[in-house]
């Protein structure tokens, strides 16, 4: 190139970033004004109707809610608001063009006309999409980077120049502004991707609403980045559906969501339950794991009929028939009358505590006969003595005796006088509840596992030997719900269902009251025509109108909730997920609408998934999606090529993804006990906090053998999977729980531990090894483990 060259091309540039400094500079304008808007609107609320009548509040409500919403979503968007540009190529030579700019949110000129367009919207795709093979309609696209409200830098790519090589699957569109992204420092969270998604991510994000896609990536192909996106793209374009049902997200420890949490509120999205396994159900919060072996039992299918048959053990029809003992009776209820009962209350097709009611009614009722009858016989009896005795049956005597035993003893309303008040009588509420008590899911399972013999008895119809079964015993309060507990408590509260007479009343009046108000709230519809009524139906306005308290999030109504109907359900590091814990997550999505995320090369838990098809095809056999992510974004290639041995070494089939970043450090072996861990923290430190944002993190993961002697050495580092961890420059991890985080330098302590120590020990290392994105150190005092055999060299 020569100097009159490169003078046009410095100028090009200078004209490109005045110009688009320009543009990008009136959006934030138009941006400011919408926020001065929107915060008008929240302060003076709608500005039409007024005075206490149903609309007037209505709007009011509504007015307030939609500017809530809008402000907290324009304040989400102020840094890099607009970060692409795209310019169709013209329909013929010489014609004008179309040119779209691309944004974190949708924004309009003062004339309406589409000044930005939302990254989820159908005309933003080709920005994700094109590549120079394959361009589509595309002539240009242009990366644009701000750095506060200023456009400092763009990157052009051309599509239709000849000669720009393209390795199918591996080449990474606008790989310069993709680059710069990649080699910022981690904060210890998240951030979205919107600028740079690429297109295999892309088709995962916008695959969809329907059925079961199943996102497998290895290690830093973004699996999470796109299924956050999906979560906000789906939001976005299945608006209707989703705000009212939500979407959940299941994660595998409370600090990666912590570390995830911020990414959906950026993209501007509200209706998103973050959750874990051991948070599923209400109530209870877990996060302790039981030790593998007992996982295993617990997180296996056959314990939905160990608990199944722990449920019916609890419905009994004594062979003796049931005698309960009253003041100067014994009443009793034969055999075969309380086999009836447990019949007919199992006839009902609903759970125990439903069922339960039906069988206790049925027993007062053999009891109120028989106490009936045994009345009746203290009277006749004397009375056909004294016949007898009399020689003879006088004829109005014989009359009256005829007619005695053709009606019942008790009509309807003494029969029902007479439940009532033997149901008040304590030795007989006992005697019930013996045969058909009411039951919690949590009383169920700590009176099973404080049981040997119900164990194995039990344990052995579900087809669990009695070792398997004996893994599960433990003292009655000897220890906390553990995650592998939730999906067993979930399982139960189905087979149990609720019976709560009080609740069923104010149900009932709930119910009615609603019907009233969604009467109500339809005549409204029809009467008036507010701008409001297009946003709303008939049992929204109802829910508003209803002032039991504040108006509730559908986040918050879902998370309260364990019967909650999810609209998606997304599952992130999918593959640790148990048999009984799929359970669980299916209840939540009768649509059977999910996404599952992960990589079965990474499956730590014992209970976890080696096959999608293992889990999936019992809910939907066949039916589901598989969408393969193959690029890491993450590792540098030097650190990617010891992950690979490592990978080989436990799982030869599968394939690690290939790396985009080859730039850092080689990784290196070093032999030194924990107490060389300060020293080399500081060193690593420096290297890392010298780049260009003077910031990064470091995690040190260590085995479980060496965890508390590197806690000694590390005194001033937070240890474990708490979310102030995320905040700490250096903090301590075992491998489990630095799943999905990821850190500028990773320190391995004893690879020897972390592979032998838990059964799937090698992935375990696999997981440690590639959470660096710049440079990794493995520190051990024995001999390295033969997958590490590339460091000793
Ligand atoms: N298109 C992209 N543009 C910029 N950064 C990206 C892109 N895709 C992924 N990344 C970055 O790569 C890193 C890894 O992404 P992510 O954590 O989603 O990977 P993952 O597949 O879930 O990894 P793991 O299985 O190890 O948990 C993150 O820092 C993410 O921001």
């Amino acid at each position: 190139m020569d100097d009159a060259e490169a003078g046009a091309g410095a100028e090009a540039l200078r004209v490109a970033l005045r110009e688009e400094g320009e543009r990008v500079g009136y959006m934030y304008a138009r941006l400011d004004a919408e926020r001065d808007a929107a915060e008008r609107a929240l302060r003076q609320g709608p500005l039409s109707g007024g005075g206490g009548g149903l609309q007037a509040q209505l709007e009011k409500s509504v007015a307030t809610d939609e500017a809530a919403r809008t402000l907290s979503r324009l304040l989400g968007v102020e840094h890099g608001l607009c970060f692409g540009r795209i310019d169709h190529r013209p329909d013929r030579p010489g014609e004008p063009s179309d040119t779209f700019y691309i944004g974190r949110i949708g924004l309009r000129d003062e004339d309406r006309e589409p000044l930005l367009i939302d990254w989820r919207a159908a005309a933003a795709r080709p920005f994700y999409t094109a590549t120079p093979s394959s361009p589509g309609s595309l002539a240009r696209r242009r990366h644009l980077h701000t750095r506060r409200r200023e456009v400092v830098r763009v990157d052009d790519e051309v599509f239709d120049l000849d000669g720009l090589a393209e390795d199918a699957r591996r080449s990474v569109v606008g790989e310069a502004a993709l680059l710069a992204t990649l080699r910022r420092g981690r904060t210890g969270r998240m951030s979205d991707v919107v600028a740079t998604i690429q297109q295999e991510q892309d088709e995962v994000i916008r695959s969809g609403l329907h059925g079961v896609l199943v996102v497998q990536g290895g290690p830093g192909t973004g699996k999470t980045v796109a299924a956050l996106h999906r979560a906000a793209y789906l939001l976005y374009t299945h608006r209707d559906v989703l705000e009212r049902r939500g979407i959940l997200i299941v994660g595998p420890n409370p600090t990666f969501l912590r570390y995830i949490e911020q990414v959906l509120p950026g993209l501007g999205e509200t209706d998103v339950v973050l959750t874990t396994v051991g948070d599923l159900y209400p109530g209870v919060r877990a996060t302790v794991h039981d030790v593998p072996d007992v996982a295993v039992v617990k997180g296996d299918h056959r314990m939905a009929e160990l608990i199944e048959a722990a449920v019916r053990d609890h419905e009994r029809a004594p062979e003796d028939g049931l005698s309960v003992p009253l003041d100067d009776l014994i009443l009793h209820v034969d055999a075969d009358a309380c086999a009836h009962a447990q019949r007919t209350a199992r006839s009902l097709r609903a759970p125990h505590n439903v069922q339960r009611r039906v069988f206790v009614h049925e027993m007062l009722e053999a009891l109120a006969t028989d106490r009936a009858e045994q009345y009746e016989r203290m009277i006749e009896e004397p009375l056909e003595a004294l016949i007898a005795d009399s020689g003879g049956v006088p004829g109005w005597l014989k009359e009256l005796n005829e007619d005695a035993e053709e009606t019942p003893l008790l009509d309807e309303a003494d029969m029902k006088l007479a439940k009532a008040e033997l149901w008040q009588l304590p030795p007989v509420r006992k005697a019930i509840d013996e045969l058909w008590p009411e039951l919690t899911p949590q009383a169920l399972l700590t009176e099973l596992f404080a049981d040997r013999d119900a164990l194995a008895r039990l344990g052995a119809t579900a087809g669990f030997s009695p070792s398997e079964t004996g893994l599960l015993y433990r003292e009655p309060g000897e220890a906390d719900w553990t995650v592998e507990d939730v999906p067993l408590l979930d399982e139960a509260a189905e087979w149990l269902g609720h019976d709560d007479p009080a609740e069923r009343a104010r149900q009932r009046a709930a119910a009615a009251r609603r019907a009233e108000e969604e009467r109500y709230a339809a005549e409204v519809i029809q009467m008036t025509e507010g701008w409001w009524t297009s946003l709303l139906d008939a049992s929204d306005i109802a829910d508003r109108h209803h002032d039991d308290g504040p108006h509730r999030t559908t986040a918050q109504r879902a998370a309260a909730d364990r019967r909650w109907a999810y609209g998606h359900v997304i599952v992130d590091e999918a593959q640790e997920l148990s048999e009984m814990a799929w359970r669980t997550v299916m209840r939540r999505v009768p649509t059977r609408s999910i996404t599952v995320v992960g990589d079965t090369a990474q499956t730590g838990s014992p209970a976890g998934a080696r096959g999608w098809g293992d889990m999936l095809d019992r809910y939907v056999p066949g039916r589901w999606r598989e969408q393969r992510l193959m690029v890491n974004y993450r590792t540098p290639a030097a650190i990617m090529d010891v992950a690979a041995d490592v990978l080989a070494s436990v799982d030869p089939s599968q394939t690690p993804p290939a790396p985009v970043r080859d730039d850092g450090p080689p990784p290196r072996a070093v032999r030194a006990d924990p107490g060389a861990l300060p020293g080399l923290v500081a060193e690593e430190f420096a290297a890392i906090a010298t780049g260009r944002d003077g910031e990064g993190r470091l995690a040190v993961i260590s085995s479980l053998a060496r965890h508390a002697a590197v806690r000694a050495a590390l005194p001033e580092a937070p240890a474990g999977a708490t979310p102030e961890a995320l905040d700490a420059p250096v903090v301590v991890l075992t491998a489990e729980e630095s799943k999905g985080l990821e850190f500028d330098a990773v320190i391995v302590v004893d690879p020897a531990g972390i592979t032998t120590e838990r059964p799937r020990g090698g992935h375990d290392l696999y997981v440690a090894v590639t959470r660096a994105t710049r440079r990794l150190t493995v520190v051990h005092d024995g001999d390295l483990p033969a997958s590490l055999a590339r460091l000793s060299s």
